[in-house]
């Protein structure tokens, strides 16, 4: 079943108009590059796919079901840009990871046995098990990315969003990132990663998605980078003119 499904979806800021139209899909078992400028509507677009905002027209379904409906159930697990969350709380690494898990903890929140072995599984997986105890803003730009993506595996979601994931990462943490989502996504999971580092996108995405307040784009990897693709999403084509002129 197709994981994610967005149809003409349009979402405004009062007079902002931050999508207009979108569709897209999201298949399982595949990594989706969402490539876009700053201000392109990327976070929109991921906070519509988890139902955090309603759209004003248009409809997104993630397994076939509501998106709110999905996140409370723990379908879809968030990997959100840097600014978006608050590194000086008092949290540790496990601690993040365990809030992966309370969809399943009742009303108790008491973590049972289960709890506890898939966030130290989720820990190992993205190897930062001898982090756990660190509080969350002592990791650095990588750690914090995986801690957040350990989250989303405890979680059990078979639906990954990950917002700017190597933003303030240096090359070798990104690369490890690269690898970590290609092997979720062979186990099956459905991965939308929006960047707008395009170096990283061979080796990243099986495909991708040129979002400028639509869907410009989308198709392989190799064809979105042509140039005259790029161009029309990052807005070169209106400089081209000026210089022409
Ligand atoms: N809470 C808000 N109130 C008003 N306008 C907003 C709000 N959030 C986003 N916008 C505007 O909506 C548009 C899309 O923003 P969005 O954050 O979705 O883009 P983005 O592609 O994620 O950008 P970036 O890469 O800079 O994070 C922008 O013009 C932005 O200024």
């Amino acid at each position: 079943m197709t994981a994610v499904e967005v149809e003409n979806v349009v979402a405004r800021y009062g007079d902002v108009l931050a999508l207009d139209g979108v569709s897209l899909t999201v298949e399982p078992g595949r990594v989706t590059g969402l490539i876009g400028m700053n201000g392109s509507g990327k976070t929109t677009l991921f906070k519509a796919i988890m139902g955090m905002i309603r759209p004003d027209q248009g409809t997104v379904r993630l397994d076939g079901i509501d998106p709110a409906v999905a996140r409370r159930r723990g379908r879809v697990g968030y990997v959100p840009q840097n600014e978006d969350v608050d590194w000086t709380f008092p949290v540790s690494v496990h601690d993040v990871v365990m809030m992966g898990r309370y969809g399943r903890q009742g009303f108790t929140r008491r973590p049972r046995a289960a709890d506890h072995a898939a966030v130290a599984e989720a820990l190992e997986r993205v190897a930062l098990t001898e982090y756990a105890d660190r509080q969350i803003g002592r990791l650095s730009g990588g750690q914090r990315k995986r801690a957040f993506v350990a989250r989303g595996i405890a979680q059990e979601a078979q639906i990954l969003l990950l917002d700017e994931p190597f933003a303030g990462v240096d090359k070798r943490s990104e690369a490890t990132i690269v690898g970590l989502l290609r092997e979720l996504a062979a186990d099956g999971r459905a991965v939308l990663v929006s960047t707008h580092d395009l170096h990283a996108l061979p080796q990243l995405a099986d495909e991708a998605v040129l979002l400028l307040r639509r869907v410009l784009f989308h198709g392989s990897v190799a064809e979105a980078l042509r140039p005259a693709n790029l161009a029309r999403a990052f807005g070169l084509d209106v400089l081209e003119q000026e210089g022409a002129a």
